[in-house]
């Protein structure tokens, strides 16, 4: 039987140098990935598709609060479904379209995924998650007094408006994505870490916040039992001394090596950390084996020639 992975694929497969932001150029590193992921799949891996969607979602909301005094502004829950929506697709046809030059005869299918949060969760009150474009500190601070935007610096890279972050809690349509596997298609689902909801009694209620996707894929993984959660992203291994003279790139870390560096400081909080966490907390809870690595290399990694391969 085929093994299914989760792939939860970081920035730089959706937006390059963090500055190519058209739709036509979103489209082209869509295309790039999806070239990898095909290869995955016609090697027979079934596999599940995450994405980010911090840019987009800021995009889109500044779109809103620009037109605000025509149209009425949309809430942060219905922009995150809009990105699902507008990614997938991107990835359905870039799949697709590999998957007819390879003759691979598989569809995809994306799946509009809730994800519940907890309403009493602390990041509500200290919004963390980085959207949209990259500000200069002038640009933030101007936007902060303005028009009362939350602003941070973000991993060196630059200042980025923060909205809250809550940890996801359950993928709500975590059975049909599962049924979906089973039947044989390839899923995009929890993309942007899913739209965020919470319980109101009976009735689950979109809101406001974007979820980290790489602990919604961490879940999503655990979820569907996975065999593999693979972290696509901008880097081909992990590494110690990260950017040093002494940098020290790993080829596998156990769990107990990954929380011990973690603790050491070896992970960027707002880059590698929340990636190595979520891969914590794929492990403990009975996830099977975790890889990190980037888009071309995924090929390598799989035959344990690349990448960082997270065990327990
Ligand atoms: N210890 C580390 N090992 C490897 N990369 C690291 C480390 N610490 C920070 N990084 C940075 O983290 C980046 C991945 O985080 P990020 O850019 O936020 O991911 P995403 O692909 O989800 O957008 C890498 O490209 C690298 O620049
Ligand atoms: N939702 C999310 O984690 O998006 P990014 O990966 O783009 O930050």
């Amino acid at each position: 039987m085929s093994k299914t992975a989760v792939i939860a694929v970081g920035g730089n497969s959706l937006i390059k140098d963090n500055k190519r932001i058209s739709m036509a150029d979103q489209l082209e590193a869509v295309k790039e990935t999806c070239f990898y992921v095909a290869k995955m799949v016609e090697k027979g891996w079934n596999v599940v598709m995450t994405h980010g969607n911090g840019p987009q979602v800021g995009f889109l909301l500044r779109r809103a609060e620009i037109a605000a005094k025509d149209l009425p502004i949309i809430p942060l829950d219905i922009i995150g479904a809009d990105t699902q929506g507008a990614i997938g697709y991107m990835i359905q046809q870039s799949l697709r379209n590999e998957f007819q030059k390879r003759n691979i005869d598989r569809q995809v299918a994306t799946v509009v995924s809730q994800v519940r949060v907890d309403a009493q969760d602390a990041a509500f009150q200290k919004p963390s998650k980085p959207i949209g474009s990259f500000m200069t500190q002038e640009e933030a601070l101007r936007n902060q007094k303005e028009n009362g935007w939350n602003v941070v610096e973000d991993a060196g890279r630059g200042w980025r408006r923060v909205v809250a972050s809550p940890l996801p809690q359950e993928i709500v349509e975590k059975d049909a994505i599962k049924t979906l596997i089973d039947h044989g298609f390839i899923v995009v689902a929890v993309g942007g870490g899913g739209i965020p909801v919470v319980q109101e009694g009976e009735d689950l209620k979109g809101v406001a916040a974007v979820i980290d996707k790489d602990y919604a894929s961490s879940l999503l993984a655990n979820s569907i039992g996975a065999d593999l959660f693979m972290i696509s992203t901008a880097v081909e291994k992990v590494s110690l001394n990260y950017g040093k003279e002494n940098q020290i790139d790993l080829d596998v870390m156990t769990l107990a090596q990954a929380k011990q560096y973690a603790a050491e400081g070896h992970f960027a909080a707002g880059s590698m950390g929340p990636k190595i966490n979520a891969v914590i907390r794929y492990l403990e809870a009975g996830g099977k084996e975790a890889l990190i690595t980037c888009p071309g290399k995924i090929e390598e990694a799989l035959e344990g020639k690349n990448g960082t391969r997270i065990i327990r």
